[in-house]
Formats: C-alpha cells, sequence, structure tokens
C-alpha cells in the first residue's frame, strides 16, 4: 500500500470506528459542510501559497488539501478505486486542447 492508500484506509477506519483525539472523527462529527468547508479553506491557501512562489509552503497545503479531499472522499462514498479509473480512461486519450477554443483576449 502507497500512503495515500494507507492514509485513506485510517479515514475509513475512524469513519467506521470514531476515535477520541482524532482530527478525522471531529470532521466526520461536524458533517458535510464542515469538510466542504476545509476543503475550500485548503484549496485557498494552495492558490494564496502559489501566488507567494512559496514552494515548500506550497507543498504543505497540497498536504491539508490531498487529506481533506480523502476525507470528503470517504464522506461521500467514493474510493481511490473510482478516482483510479477516471483517471486511468483519461491517460488514453493526450491532445485535450479544444480546437473551438476561444482566444483568452476574446473572453
Ligand atoms: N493527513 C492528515 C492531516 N493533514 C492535516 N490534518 C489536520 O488538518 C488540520 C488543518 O489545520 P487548520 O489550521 O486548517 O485547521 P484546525 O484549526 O486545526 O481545525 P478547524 O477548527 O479549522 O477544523 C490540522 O488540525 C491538521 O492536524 C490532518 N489530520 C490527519 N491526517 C491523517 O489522518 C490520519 C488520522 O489522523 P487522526 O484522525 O487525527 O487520528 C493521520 O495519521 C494522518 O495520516
Amino acid at each position: 500500500m502507497n500512503v495515500y492508500e494507507r492514509v485513506f484506509e485510517t479515514i475509513l477506519d475512524r469513519k467506521a470506528n470514531p476515535e477520541q483525539g482524532s482530527y478525522t472523527t471531529y470532521l466526520f462529527e461536524k458533517g458535510l459542510e464542515k469538510i466542504l468547508k476545509k476543503v475550500g479553506e485548503e484549496s485557498t491557501e494552495v492558490i494564496i501559497a502559489s501566488c507567494k512562489h512559496d514552494k515548500e509552503e506550497v507543498i504543505n497545503e497540497y498536504g491539508d488539501l490531498i487529506y481533506h479531499l480523502l476525507v470528503l472522499m470517504a464522506e461521500l462514498g467514493i474510493t481511490l478505486d473510482d478516482i483510479h479509473a477516471v483517471m486511468e480512461e483519461r491517460d488514453k486519450k493526450t491532445h485535450n486542447l479544444k480546437a473551438e477554443r476561444k482566444p483568452i483576449e476574446n473572453l
């Protein structure tokens, strides 16, 4: 198992078996709205760190974002295999830029 799989397993376990002192348990107890707020917050933090060109901060915020996305997946009953399947499917097709895309200055 890679680290994403291990963390996701822990998240699923927290969902099935709430534990005192667990941040994941706290998120599941708060519910979907709280999880969505955290995903939005962590996405924004990735954007802000990127604007600052602070690579170390971006990497750290990415870690927070990925974790919260995994919690959201667990909340919604989505598995890593579901995401894997969609990425595998998309990987079959490259050169995805649409021919009819408008130039930016015309937007
Ligand atoms: N990867 C993470 C992870 N990344 C970030 N965080 C938590 O996410 C929070 C993000 O910080 P913020 O300042 O945005 O949020 P906060 O002020 O702590 O909390 P809020 O009041 O905003 O909800 C911190 O509390 C971090 O501890 C994580 N908490 C848990 N994990 C993984 O989940 C596993 C289980 O952890 P527990 O559920 O705590 O046992 C761990 O082994 C890790 O693998």
